[in-house]
C-alpha cells in the first residue's frame, strides 16, 4: 500500500476526524462467506436526467434531477429504492493510489461514488444525509489499463470546470456506462468520507473495478482545488480519505 500523504479531512471546528468514513475492506474479504440474504442490487438508470457537472473544490460532481424516482438503486441491503442525486470521484497523485476503500490492504487508483438518497422516508437529500438509513453510496474502483471507452465524456468536459465553484451544463449522461460487468458487492454501514462525515451511508462497494487509462486519470488532475480569483493554483489530487478502523463493523458480501 502506498505511503499516504493526503491531508486528512479535519476542519477548524472539528480537528478530530469523526465518522467511520470508508472502512478498510481489509479483513479477509475475498474469503468472506456470501450472505444468502443479500439479493442483487438493481439499478434503474434508464430514465436518469443528468443536469450539470461542477467542481465543488473537493471533487468533480455530476448532478441529477432527483425530483422523482426516475433513477434509483434498490435491492441488496436496501429496504426501499434510493434516488440518484450525484456522482463524483476520488483519486491520487501521479502514480499513487486514490481509492477510499482498500481490499486486503490494496488500494486502487481512484474510486467513483454514485450517491443516492432515501426519498421514501425523507423529504430532502440534506435531511436524508443526516439519517442512518438516509444515503446509499455505490462505490466503484477504477484501476489503470486501457482507455475506458465512455469516460472521455467526463474527461472531455473537465476543462470547463477547472476552477472551484465552476459549473457547466451536462445533459444526457447515463452513468450506467461506468459500471463493471459484475454487480457483486460488499456492503456495510458507514459514513460520508468528507465533512460533515454523517454516519448516514449504506455503503455498497462493487468487487469488480472498471479500467481507465493513466491519461484519462491525468485529466482529473488538471482540475484545481482553488478558485479562478485565487492566485495560488492548487492542483486537485489526493482528494481521498484513507480508510478508517473497522471498529468491529460487519462487512457482508453478496454472492
Ligand atoms: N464521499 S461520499 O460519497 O461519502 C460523500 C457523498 C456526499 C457528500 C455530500 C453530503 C452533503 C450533506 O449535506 C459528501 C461525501
Ligand atoms: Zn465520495
Amino acid at each position: 500500500m502506498e505511503k499516504r500523504t493526503v491531508p486528512l479531512y479535519g476542519t477548524k471546528t472539528s480537528p478530530l476526524l469523526r465518522g467511520t468514513g470508508s472502512l478498510p475492506l481489509t479483513s479477509s474479504l475475498r474469503r468472506l462467506p456470501c450472505d444468502p440474504n443479500l439479493g442483487p442490487i438493481v439499478l434503474n438508470y434508464d430514465q436518469c436526467t443528468s443536469l450539470n457537472i461542477t467542481n465543488n473544490g473537493h471533487s468533480v460532481v455530476v448532478e441529477f434531477d432527483d425530483t422523482d424516482d426516475r433513477s434509483v438503486i434498490q435491492g441488496g441491503p436496501l429496504g426501499n429504492p434510493y434516488r440518484l442525486k450525484q456522482f463524483h470521484f476520488h483519486w491520487g497523485g501521479k502514480g499513487c493510489h486514490g481509492s477510499e476503500h482498500t481490499v486486503e490492504g490494496m488500494s486502487y487508483a481512484s474510486e467513483l461514488h454514485l450517491v443516492h438518497w432515501n426519498a421514501v422516508k425523507y423529504k430532502s437529500f440534506g435531511q436524508a444525509a443526516e439519517a442512518p438509513d438516509g444515503l446509499a453510496v455505490l462505490g466503484i474502483f477504477l484501476d489503470t489499463g486501457d482507455d475506458h471507452r465512455w469516460l472521455h465524456m467526463i474527461t472531455d468536459a473537465l476543462y470547463m470546470v477547472k476552477f472551484k465553484a465552476s459549473v457547466t451544463d451536462f445533459k444526457g449522461f447515463n452513468p450506467k456506462c461506468l459500471l463493471p460487468s459484475s454487480l457483486h458487492y460488499w456492503t456495510y454501514l458507514g459514513s460520508l468520507t468528507t465533512p460533515p462525515l454523517h454516519e448516514s451511508v449504506i455503503w455498497i462497494v462493487l468487487k469488480e473495478p472498471i479500467i481507465v487509462s493513466e491519461k484519462q486519470l491525468g485529466k482529473f488532475r488538471t482540475l484545481l482545488f482553488s478558485g479562478e480569483e485565487e492566485d495560488q493554483r492548487m492542483r486537485m489530487e489526493n482528494n481521498f480519505r484513507p480508510p478508517q478502523p473497522l471498529k468491529g463493523r460487519e462487512v457482508r458480501s453478496s454472492n
